[in-house]
């Protein structure tokens, strides 16, 4: 929508023709945002091979355990000089791996960037303000896409810090369900600003051993989001946390929510990630032993709660830097 408003000629793809016809036909995403309207001006098609043909760039943004299957039905579609662009939050699932790690072993060498920041997809349709941030592989691309992007209401900056940008946008779905568990379980306002203060820590010391830039994780794709997410009712990430805090299984509460909710999955891969690089994350270890169901929240409040006191940063995460 956004794009189209911005005279940007776009064709929206999706896996449901009924439901892209109904679509084009209301002129609004009847199941997901059925009371905005979308531009006049963007257009609809459910066949995969046509949308991509001529495409200059592809906006993917399909929740992140569909990311690979979806590169792989685009890849033999796709014109080589197509660049790819992606607004999903998380990793693969199972591997941990970064979306741009599947996008450079499926297309080498292919211009790529990650469209992400505190952004509602509700809002920005709404035309409310908004400002996100572009990372690219290849900084040409990255302002192009960020120029197509930029509008009156909404400001697209830009970077090349592709996998700091993507961890920022991946965790912090993670520690949304904190925030949301304890402000479900009505622990009070300081615990919501302690959980995510505390979170930032754990998104700042992964990231800087995972090789990303504090300044990214410091930025909109990290703190901003992580704002947005924790305190904004939203987040479907933050709302499975009330949830689970007021005490309804997890089941219901993705049921009821209805949309992708990243963390289920993220936990996990932030989970690997931490463990192979040794790094303890307790606020997202305990976000994952709760939605496995190994302990209730009011345990995993205890377990935090009891850890040992110790310094706020015990590692110097930039020596030399003061
Ligand atoms: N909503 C937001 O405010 C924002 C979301 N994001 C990120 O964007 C991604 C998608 O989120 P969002 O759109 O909100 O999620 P929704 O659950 O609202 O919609 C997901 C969409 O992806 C489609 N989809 C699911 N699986 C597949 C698949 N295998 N192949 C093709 N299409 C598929 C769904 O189709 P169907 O309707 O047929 O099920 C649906 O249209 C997530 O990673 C999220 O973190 C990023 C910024 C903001
Ligand atoms: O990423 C988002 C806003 O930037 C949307 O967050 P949720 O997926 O928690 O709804």
């Amino acid at each position: 929508a956004l794009l189209a408003r911005n005279e940007v000629p776009t064709r929206l793809w999706g896996r449901d023709a009924d439901a892209l016809a109904a679509m084009a036909a209301a002129r609004r995403n009847l199941r997901y945002l059925p009371d905005l309207d979308l531009p006049p001006e963007l257009t609809y098609d459910s066949d995969l091979a046509s949308v991509l043909r001529g495409a200059a760039i592809v906006l993917v943004v399909v929740p992140s355990h569909a990311f690979a299957s979806m590169l792989d039905q685009m890849v033999p579609l796709l014109d080589p000089d197509t660049r790819i662009s992606w607004a999903t939050k998380g990793f693969e699932t199972g591997t941990g791996r970064f979306l741009h790690e599947l996008v450079e072993e499926k297309l080498p060498g292919r211009p790529a960037a990650v469209v992400t920041g505190p952004s509602f997809a509700r809002e920005v349709t709404a035309g409310l303000p908004s400002a996100v941030t572009v990372h690219a592989t290849d900084e040409a691309f990255g302002k192009e896409l960020a120029v197509l992007l930029h509008a009156p209401n909404f400001r697209a900056y830009t970077g090349n810090d592709i996998l700091g940008a993507e961890l920022g946008g991946a965790m912090k779905n993670v520690l949304a369900v904190a925030t949301g568990v304890a402000d479900g379980m009505e622990l009070g306002l300081n615990a919501r600003a302690g959980l995510i203060t505390r979170g930032m820590n754990e998104m700042l010391r992964l990231g800087v051993a995972l090789g990303a830039r504090a300044e990214t994780l410091m930025g909109l794709a990290g703190l901003g989001d992580l704002v947005l997410t924790c305190t904004g009712d939203l987040s479907r990430n933050r709302r499975l946390g009330l949830a689970l805090g007021r005490g309804t299984p997890l089941d219901d509460a993705v049921r009821q929510i209805g949309q992708v909710v990243e963390s289920v999955v993220t936990a996990d891969e932030v989970g690997r990630l931490a463990d192979f690089h040794g790094l303890d994350l307790p606020i997202a270890a305990a976000v994952r032993a709760v939605l496995h169901g190994e302990v209730t929240p009011a345990e995993g409040l205890r377990t935090l709660m009891s850890r040992e006191q110790k310094a706020e940063y015990p590692v110097d995460l930039f020596p030399g830097r003061r």
